[in-house]
């Protein structure tokens, strides 16, 4: 079309001298704020550009890893005009994300959020009494003495999980996501969709669909450049980023209400309802008056929805790479199973009261998390003021990156960090050490407020497969192992994609009685 090609150049012209007067700015205004200390190594930035084409835009993990050997343990990089600080160890990152929370706990601002319909989403939300409200209402569900009351729940939707893999075992990441799902809609809003096409899940993720690429750094930049692009009318050509906001916005509403109106429906027409976070809390919520009433109500719906969001992924993420971890051992859950067997009886199923004699299926738990984290650079937090650490001057509303991913191949702590081994999470006498690699849940005051429930959800699956499942290559006609290259996609969270394999009951293991142990 003849219009694109002046508008693709006066486009690109915007952006190189919006970029060049804001890196003359910060320039200028960080000679004035560093009193002499340098900003941390990193690599040498081109003018402007700063070092945006050498970082893997896919996976930047991979190049703040690499880096670490050259430039250690913080960083700063500059791409286009962010200050990005990546923490690459956990000393640093307990240092300013936890002992300097004041400072390090805000979100830094990602021009796709809002018009996108994430400002529903409280991850995003900036550090003040709305976000506090959010946290509060959320950690009175999910805090970690609160979420036994999941247990029976939990136990049954991961036997439920094992019937539907005998059922159809190739579709093993549909299950997964049916768990998922399942869990977290139970212990959000009490409602227990169906395994497949529910209504409220595709809500769910059809909003996700909607809006979760336009969080991506090419289009949150695009829109920080051009805000204007957001208000061409949409009969004209090059409205199409404001078309597709406008979808993400509404889905957003629909994700926020839907849920929440069948919960309160059902508490106003008396119906009995089982503890969730939405039923506790709209029970509270009635004794508030008129101003506090609403806040506290936006408050929950936002809390809830993101909690659905931010449930999900990881966790379909985590048992599909637990399943790819145990189709390439063999060994290893053959010594978990060996191990149940032992301990809980082949003829019973593992409950959460055997979890503290089942050290090695525990082991596998925490190595799945630290082998592949699905958050691998954690969210973003900034620096709400600049800040010297260790004579290293960080600029206020420098991004601030706890690379998870660098920590959990650190040589040292993990030697052979890339392979798959559980055994490290154990000492000489068989007994879990007390390394918890929870740094996969992030830091500080902004740490995952769902890990105790994620832990829950994750052993119990994990540990229910281990007792009634083979896993094993998938085989091709001439009855050879299906070669197969495992690839990571990048969405809410890191996720491996489906994989051919090979997943069967253990011998001893029916269907009659899996159904026997959920009537029970
Ligand atoms: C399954 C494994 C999970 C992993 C690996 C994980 C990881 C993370 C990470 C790395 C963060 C960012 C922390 C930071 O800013 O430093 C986060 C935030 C968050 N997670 Fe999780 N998460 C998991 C499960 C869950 C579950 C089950 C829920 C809900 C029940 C949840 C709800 C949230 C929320 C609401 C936030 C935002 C917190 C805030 O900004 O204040 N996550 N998670």
């Amino acid at each position: 079309m003849g219009w694109t090609i002046p508008t693709t150049q006066l486009a690109a012209l915007a952006a190189v001298t919006f970029v060049s007067v804001d890196t003359i700015r910060r320039l200028i205004r960080n000679r004035v704020e560093r009193k002499g200390c340098p900003l941390p190594p990193g690599p040498t930035p081109l003018p402007f550009l700063g070092s945006v084409l050498s970082v893997n835009t896919e996976e930047p993990f991979r190049s703040y890893t690499e880096w670490r050997a050259k430039y250690g343990d913080i960083m700063y990089i500059q791409l286009l005009d962010m200050d990005v600080v990546v923490l690459n160890s956990p000393s640093v990152a307990s240092d300013l994300l936890e002992k300097r929370s004041q400072t390090y706990s805000d979100r830094p601002f990602i021009a796709t959020v809002n018009p996108y319909g994430h400002d529903s989403n409280f991850a995003f939300a900036n550090y003040g009494e709305h976000w506090k409200l959010c946290r509060r209402i959320f950690h009175q569900t999910f805090r970690a003495d609160a979420v036994v009351s999941f247990h029976p729940m939990q136990l049954r939707k991961a036997r439920q999980m094992i019937l539907n893999v005998m059922d159809d075992p190739s579709d093993y990441t549909s299950h997964y996501s049916t768990f998922a799902a399942a869990v977290t809609m139970c212990s959000i809003y009490d409602y227990d969709p169906s395994p497949r096409n529910d209504q409220m899940v595709s809500i769910i993720n059809n909003f996700i669909e909607a809006s979760v690429p336009a969080l991506m750094p090419e289009k949150a930049v695009l829109l920080k450049v051009f805000p204007f692009l957001l208000h061409i009318p949409e009969w004209l050509p090059g409205s199409w980023m404001k078309r597709e906001a406008r979808v993400a916005r509404e889905l957003g509403a629909k994700m926020v209400e839907a849920p929440y109106q069948y919960i309160q429906k059902r508490i106003q027409s008396k119906e009995d309802v089982n503890p969730s976070m939405v039923s506790d809390h709209i029970t509270h919520m009635e004794k508030l008056d008129g101003s506090h009433r609403s806040e506290y109500e936006k408050a929950l719906k936002q809390t809830s929805s993101t909690a659905f969001l931010g449930s999900v992924e990881t966790t379909i993420s985590l048992l599909t790479t637990f399943t790819l971890a145990m189709v390439k051992n063999p060994r290893i859950w053959k010594r978990a199973q060996a191990e149940i067997d032992t301990i809980v009886g082949a003829d019973s199923l593992p409950e959460f009261g055997d979890r503290s004699s089942l050290p090695y299926a525990d082991a596998i738990l925490r190595e799945t998390l630290r082998w592949q984290p699905p958050v691998p650079l954690g969210a973003p937090h900034t620096a709400r003021t600049s800040d010297i650490y260790n004579g290293l001057y960080i600029p206020k509303g420098a991004t601030v990156f706890g690379n998870i991913w660098a920590m959990s191949r650190d040589e040292t702590r993990y030697p052979n960090a890339e392979q798959f081994l559980p055994e490290r999470f154990l000492d000489s006498g068989g007994m879990l050490t007390d390394d918890i690699p929870d740094l996969v849940f992030g830091f500080g005051r902004r740490v995952c407020p769902g890990r105790h429930a994620a832990d829950a959800s994750l052993w119990i699956a994990m540990v229910t497969m281990l007792a009634t499942l083979d896993f094993g290559h998938a085989k091709d006609v001439d009855g050879k192992d299906i070669a197969f290259e495992v690839k990571y996609m990048n969405g809410m969270a890191r996720h491996p994609l489906a994989f051919p394999c090979c997943i069967t009951p253990r011998p001893h293991i029916s269907k009659a009685s899996l159904e026997q142990a959920l009537t029970k």
